[in-house]
């Protein structure tokens, strides 16, 4: 395996007629660590692997993949393995004939085959034929054909879609070790808990623009320290002493404030150096899904609208 240089988008754009499905994205994916491409659904992600992968061609900007623009690599499946969403595999194929055909057109040893199947959980349906295949055992052949070339870089694009719990432990600890070999990893998700879970970094895209590139532990601190809420006799007396710099308190009624930017301990500390009474000092977590709603919010294609008349 060569070093690899990442992935760079730079200007990204991409128009089907008057629409601007991806819009002037520019972000890094390092190597050695898994990044998850995150957005709801038809945000952009599988028309921006397309474009990583020379399957599209941008309306503006450009990118690389270790270091050149897909279509330059010599050998792309040795240097890039990919995972898209629409497979065209033969069906009357078995799983083994079906990656030892690939294997073949690329140049790659049949040792090689029985290694990514062996990888891949699929040794014990590879003499099967694929037409016969659940959709979970059709990602792991999709992940065996993206690993053949033993690429420095993976774009998976939704490799959990369609396995159980076990297939998504095993997809993760893969994508884990795949990266701390040394690899670029970028694999999409619409599940911000899941990606939380597998993923070093963020790319996260709603409506083909770029929202966060962000940690993954800074996405998650940032979720987990929301807010605190505090239930006081004399609020408006500690709302007064709370206020600060980064510190926003907001009046709930006329007991109650939300305070934004500090935590607990502190609140409970200035609260008693002023002899102020606290009934209520309640640290207000919003969920990781639920903070990637709130960044996605304005950037989901379809929203549901409430049905008139419906009952609250
Ligand atoms: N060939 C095409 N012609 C016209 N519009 C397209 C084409 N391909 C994609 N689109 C549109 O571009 C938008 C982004 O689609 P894309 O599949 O990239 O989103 P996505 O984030 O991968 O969504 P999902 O999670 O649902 O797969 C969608 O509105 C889609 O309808």
């Amino acid at each position: 395996m060569t070093r690899p240089h990442g992935i760079e988008a730079v200007e990204l754009t991409k128009r089907y007629g008057d629409r601007t499905v991806v819009h002037d994205l520019t972000f890094s994916v390092r190597p050695g660590s898994v990044t998850g491409f995150l957005g709801p659904n038809g945000a952009g992600k599988s028309t921006t692997m397309r474009l990583l992968l020379g399957l599209d061609a941008p309306t503006r900007g450009h990118s690389t993949v270790g270091g050149r623009p897909y279509p330059d690599h010599p050998a792309p499946l040795t240097e890039v393995g990919a995972l898209l969403e629409a497979r065209s595999i033969h069906p009357g194929r078995t799983a083994r004939n079906h990656l030892l055909a690939l294997a073949h057109t690329h140049g790659i040893p049949p040792s090689r085959v029985e290694e990514v199947i062996g990888m891949t959980g699929l040794t014990e349906v590879a003499g099967r034929r694929v037409k016969g295949f659940s959709l979970g055992m059709g990602q792991r052949l999709g992940i065996a054909a993206a690993l053949l070339g033993d690429p420095a870089t993976l774009i998976l694009d939704e490799p959990v879609n369609g396995l159980d719990p076990d297939g998504v432990l095993w997809i993760r600890t893969l994508l884990k070790s795949l990266a701390a070999e040394g690899r670029t990893v970028l694999v999409s998700s619409h599940l911000m808990s899941e990606m939380a879970l597998t993923a070093d970094h963020l790319v996260i895209i709603g409506r083909g623009r770029l929202l966060a590139d962000t940690t993954v532990e800074a996405f998650v601190r940032d979720a987990g320290a929301s807010a605190v809420k505090v239930v006081s006799p004399e609020a408006a007396s500690l709302a007064g002493v709370l206020g600060g710099p980064g510190v926003e308190v907001e009046r709930t009624g006329p007991d109650g404030l939300l305070v934004r930017g500090t935590d607990s301990r502190s609140i409970g500390r200035t609260a008693a150096t002023h002899c102020i009474p606290l009934f209520e000092l309640t640290p207000v977590t919003a969920s990781l899904e639920q903070a990637f709603m709130d960044l996605t919010h304005e950037a989901v294609e379809y929203q549901a609208v409430p049905l008139e008349g419906a009952a609250a």
